[in-house]
């Protein structure tokens, strides 16, 4: 049987070669079920780990192209149970790693452990909760080590002098925020981000990425010098929305053609990091 978990998600980052691991984060559902699974199956062909995440009416750190694509997800009907039997149809054909992205809210809602062990059973690899701080993150944690999921805790450059306790919690990986506020494409990064992010690489025992308004074939070979990997979102659903604008004229055409487009870039985006040998 193939190594899932934690370890997937550890091998997968380190065994990237000379190239910094790239990271799409998609939105479960968007902008329909069936060109998310075919996204999704495409991207694993040349991502290191996917970032899965379940659509919520309340995302309290999403910027407003991921809530949009959240949005258009729930609209179709996507549920937290969809998603994950998504993520199942999703495994059944890929072996990437996966993490699911979800807020506190629908985990209780769920039940911690009920949760865990769907993850688990549905080939996840691993969480993210942007909203749990990791003060109140043990009980989390824990069950997600049970299960052997990894726990990735979020670190901001306004973390200071908690950053040697998240970092040092972390499983699977470390994901530094490059920039305060919300998700959403920037165009250039704090002048503090490398020392931040070495800073975090000192304390985590684990590969260290960096994601918030990544979006270009530049950001990322900047990121390389420094970052294992990186996290690139509303550059990727940005697209999403043209598919579904595309779908709702009835020009499936279009919407085929922006879906390989989108592909296109972010197999570009997942070679830009890679380092002249
Ligand atoms: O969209 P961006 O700026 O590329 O950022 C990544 C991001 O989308 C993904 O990791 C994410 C989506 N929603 C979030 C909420 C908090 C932290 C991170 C996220």
């Amino acid at each position: 049987m193939t190594t899932r978990g934690k370890v997937a998600i550890l091998r997968s980052l380190q065994n990237r070669g000379d190239r910094v691991a790239f990271i799409p984060f998609v939105s479960a559902g968007d902008p329909n079920e069936e060109y998310s699974y075919q996204l999704i199956v495409e991207l694993a062909q040349f991502s290191d780990v996917i970032e899965i995440g379940i659509p919520y009416s309340d995302p309290l750190a999403d910027g407003p192209v991921i809530q949009a694509g959240s949005l258009r997800a729930l609209k179709g009907g996507m549920s937290f149970p969809k998603a994950l039997a998504l993520i199942a149809r999703v495994r059944a054909v890929t072996d990437v790693p996966i993490i699911v992205f979800t807020y506190v809210n629908p985990v209780l809602q769920f039940g911690i452990e009920e949760l865990m062990k769907a993850c688990n059973e549905v080939g996840a690899d691993g969480l993210i909760i942007p909203d749990l701080p990791y003060e109140e993150s043990a009980e989390v944690r824990g069950i997600a080590d049970q299960y052997g999921l990894a726990f990735i805790p979020l670190l901001a450059l306004t973390s200071h002098d908690r950053i040697k306790k998240i970092a040092s919690s972390a499983t699977g990986f470390a994901y530094c925020v490059s920039s305060l506020g919300v998700t959403g494409e920037r165009s250039a990064f704090s002048d503090e981000l490398e020392q931040f992010v070495l800073a975090v690489k000192e304390e985590s025992p684990v590969p260290v990425a960096v994601g918030f308004g990544v979006s270009r074939p530049e950001h990322i070979r900047t990121l390389s010098a420094y970052a294992d990997a990186v996290i690139v979102g509303s550059a990727l659903v940005r697209r999403c929305a043209d598919i579904d604008q595309a779908l709702l004229q009835h020009d499936s055409e279009l919407a085929k053609q922006i879906f390989n487009d989108l592909i296109a870039f972010a197999r570009t985006l997942s070679l830009a990091g890679t380092h002249a040998v």
